[in-house]
């Protein structure tokens, strides 16, 4: 998460406040296509439109706030992976991100497999007609009812993240006669350069069973004891939102290893790794993030290099990449109904949805850009706090923006950069209604996650 404080900017230049903002952009017209997706342009009459269509028009049809999603650049994305990872090994989408039924539709079609973490996601994920074998079930506490659910449907496999859920996904599998295909996810002790929320291979966190320390060599020796069990591989994943590639490589490296161990000690060569997902996007042109290729090299080159030191057989691998993949391919319209300016301070700018639709702001001090899309303007830069209507002083979306100084209530406000983590992660907070999800190609917009409405409020509230 890129940040920077140089305090420079012609309005407010001589006051301007600690902040994350760099200096204004040459062009405030200009759309970055590090963070806009591939088909979002701006047309001579200024107004931005996505997959052919103008933001203007969105806006009238499906309303504001709204999430809009550049289908071609998705598949196109799914592509990218799958073509790097190539036929020897498979990409997981991670549901968390955003899952939908077209979402799971999309990636059947472009040869990509799934990874659900919860027994909602399972449920979306096979009532679109994902292959149960193409799926992974994930999770730090999965109920009875889930791995029951999963391992009837058939699963490809359920990753496996505790001593007790060894035992329990056993006892399953034996009671419906079935051999379940798992994983044991294991944490490999890499600090992750992330924020510490969604760093997760550190030792202290609810993630997985540790190298260090042999919990993960026990979790290995029980799991190849069950009879319900067909041991498959070693998981791991150490975060989210990280641009450099170390991480990974120390990762693969100590799961090689493990699988030396689990060789030395049991005789048994582990045909799979997953290494999880977490590759970094940009949200700000600060930010810069890795191709799909060289992120598949890097990780190929050091498991083959580890393989072959250890005289082991390359594993099959396997990533799990959501954010990489469904981040970039989306951005929430907003329109402005306030703006306000506190002399000496920083203008801020109101928007009609807030921490309720992107709560990555509040919760992880997440940078985000802005743009004005509905019209260009000649205006100089102003910095900007662009804000949600919330009750919470907290409910920041974009924490320091340049925007022109002319931004006016009426006006289009893009985000880029949302398909990940904000829908998936949206609440009613303060009754709000969680915003729909329009897919947009080719000229054609559609809904694929409609609009919360007060009448779908009232039904839960059963009185
Ligand atoms: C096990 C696992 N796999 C994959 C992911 C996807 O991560 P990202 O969206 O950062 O690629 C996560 C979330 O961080 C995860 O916990
Ligand atoms: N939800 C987080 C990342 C955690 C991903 C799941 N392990 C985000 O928005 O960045």
């Amino acid at each position: 998460m890129s940040r920077s404080a140089h305090p420079a900017g012609p309005r407010h230049a001589d006051v301007l406040p600690e902040g994350h903002y760099t200096a204004p952009p040459a062009d405030l017209n200009a759309l970055d296509p590090r963070v806009w997706s591939r088909t979002v342009s701006r047309a001579a009459d200024g107004v931005v439109s996505v997959g052919g269509i103008d933001v203007k028009r969105l806006a009238d049809e499906f309303g504001t706030p709204g999430f809009f999603l550049d289908e071609s650049d998705f598949r196109e994305r799914c592509r990218a992976w799958r073509d790097a990872f190539g036929e020897d090994a498979d990409v997981f989408y991670a549901g968390k991100a955003f899952l939908s039924r077209a979402i799971v539709r999309w990636l059947h079609e472009e040869g990509l497999n799934l990874d659900v973490c919860s027994g909602g996601e399972l449920a979306t994920a096979l009532a679109a007609g994902m292959p149960a074998e193409r799926i992974a079930l994930h999770g730090n506490n999965k109920s009875t009812e889930e791995i029951t659910r999963a391992v009837e449907a058939g699963v490809g496999r359920i990753v496996l993240d505790s001593f007790q859920e060894i035992v329990r996904v056993a006892h399953i599998a034996e009671r419906l006669g079935k051999r379940q295909r798992v994983q044991i996810r294991v944490t490999v002790g890499v600090e992750a350069h992330t924020h510490e929320f969604i760093a997760t291979a550190h030792e202290d966190q609810k993630f997985g069973l540790a190298l260090a320390g042999g919990q993960a060599a026990e979790a290995v020796r029980r799991a190849l004891k069950l009879d319900g069990l067909e041991l498959v591989g070693i998981h791991s994943h150490i975060g989210s939102q990280i641009f450099d590639m170390a991480g990974f490589e120390v990762s693969a490296r100590r799961v090689v290893q493990l699988l030396a161990e689990v060789r030395d000690e049991h005789g048994v060569e582990l045909p799979e790794i997953d290494l999880g997902g977490g590759l970094g996007i940009a949200y700000t042109s600060e930010d810069d993030p890795r191709e799909p290729r060289e992120i598949a090299a890097a990780l190929r080159d050091i498991v083959t290099r580890e393989c072959a030191a250890a005289g082991l057989a390359v594993p099959r691998i396997s990533v799990e990449p959501g954010r990489a993949i469904v981040g970039p391919t989306a951005f929430t319209l907003y329109e402005v109904g306030t703006v306000k300016e506190l002399p000496g301070l920083r203008t801020y700018v109101s928007v009609d949805g807030g921490m309720s639709d992107n709560i990555r702001t509040a919760l992880y001090d997440a940078d985000y850009s802005v743009a004005l899309v509905s019209r260009t303007s000649t205006a100089e830069p102003m910095l900007t706090r662009v804000v949600g209507k919330h009750c919470e002083s907290g409910d920041i979306v974009v924490r320091d923006a340049f925007l022109p100084a002319d931004v006016a209530p009426g006006d289009l406000l893009a985000v880029p950069a949302t398909g990940a983590y904000c829908r998936s992660m949206a609440s009613n907070y303060n009754h709000a209604l969680r915003p729909p999800v329009v897919a947009v190609t080719d000229g054609e917009a559609r809904v694929i996650v409609r609009r919360e409405t007060e009448e779908d409020l009232l039904r839960l509230d059963v009185g």
